[in-house]
């Protein structure tokens, strides 16, 4: 991939979004990861920093201290505007205002969080008539991997188009700090958290099998290209199949003919 090339696509994409929504910018979850590090790069570089808002929203006992730092790190280097809004106790709050316990499960109270936040981010974009960014790379949306309408829940994914493999060669380009490339790629929604440990496998082998499929090489074959159980082949396919509904909105059940305004 041409990175250079890639970047102006994106700066250009953010730039004309905003311009087209006459919007007065975006508003960014600044996790201390590097999918919001490189998304936070790419919209300064289109908008300016005065333009961008980063908020940081962490929960106690859950969220290192390091990520925090990072997000710190990230928007300050960047020179935007930052707030840092704990989310602990409006997910207790909502916990203890739910009467059904059966939800108390890693995904379930984890969907939660991330939906917490995606409510946190849309309050600002209103507040300041700004889009709300989205930080999801090509694997996480192929894969389905991100809850639904939570970190799902933007209006625009700058790099949805780019493999995580490739977020860390762009970050490189960016010179985002070392140790934020280096950091292990967590959804940070319960305490170890990590997405190569949830897939099943590492991102380079994830990205190899994604773009394979995306270049439409038949499943039956990824078995013995990469010498991987069925288990793991099945496991990444199976989570794009039933995922699918991610990417689409709501079916609406048509009763009249008149189709054209939902365009
Ligand atoms: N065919 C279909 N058509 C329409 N809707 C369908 C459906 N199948 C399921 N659904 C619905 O989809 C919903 C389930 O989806 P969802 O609520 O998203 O939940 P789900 O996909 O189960 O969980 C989200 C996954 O994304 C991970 N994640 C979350 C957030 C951030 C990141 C990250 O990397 O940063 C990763 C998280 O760890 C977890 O593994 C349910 O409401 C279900 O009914
Ligand atoms: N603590 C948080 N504060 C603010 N935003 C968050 C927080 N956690 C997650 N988000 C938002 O959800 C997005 C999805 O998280 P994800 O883990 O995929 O990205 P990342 O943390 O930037 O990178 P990585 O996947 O490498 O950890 C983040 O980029 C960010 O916009």
């Amino acid at each position: 991939m041409d990175y250079d090339r890639a970047r102006s696509i994106i700066v250009n994409f953010i730039r004309s979004k905003v311009k087209e929504a006459d919007s007065t910018g975006v508003v960014i979850g600044l996790s201390g990861g590097i999918d919001s590090a490189v998304t936070a790069n790419l919209a300064v570089e289109a908008l300016g920093s005065e333009n961008v808002l980063g908020i940081h929203l962490p929960e106690e006992g859950v969220t290192s201290t390091k990520d925090s730092k990072d997000s710190e790190i990230i928007a300050n280097s960047l020179g935007i505007n930052f707030k840092n809004i704990d989310i602990s106790r409006i997910l207790n709050c909502f916990i203890s205002e739910i009467p059904d316990e059966s939800g108390e499960k890693p995904p379930v109270v984890g969907n939660l969080k991330s939906r917490i936040r995606m409510c946190l981010l849309y309050y600002y974009a209103n507040s300041f008539y700004k889009m709300v960014v989205g930080t999801g790379n090509k694997s996480e949306i192929m894969l389905g991997y991100f809850t639904k309408y939570g970190d799902g829940g933007v209006d625009l994914e700058p790099i949805g188009d780019l493999y995580k493999t490739e977020v860390f060669e762009l970050a490189k380009l960016l010179s985002i700090p070392e140790h934020i490339i280096n950091k292990k790629p967590s959804a940070g929604l319960w305490s170890g958290q990590t997405d190569e440990n949830e897939l099943g496998l590492p991102y380079e082998i994830i990205d190899r099998i994604l773009n394979l499929v995306f270049h439409g090489e038949k499943p039956e074959n990824l078995q013995e290209i990469f010498d991987l159980t069925p288990d793991q082949i099945d496991l990444l396919l199976s989570r794009m199949k039933s995922n699918i509904h991610k990417r689409k909105v709501p079916p609406i059940a048509i009763v009249d003919a008149a189709r054209h305004y939902m365009e």
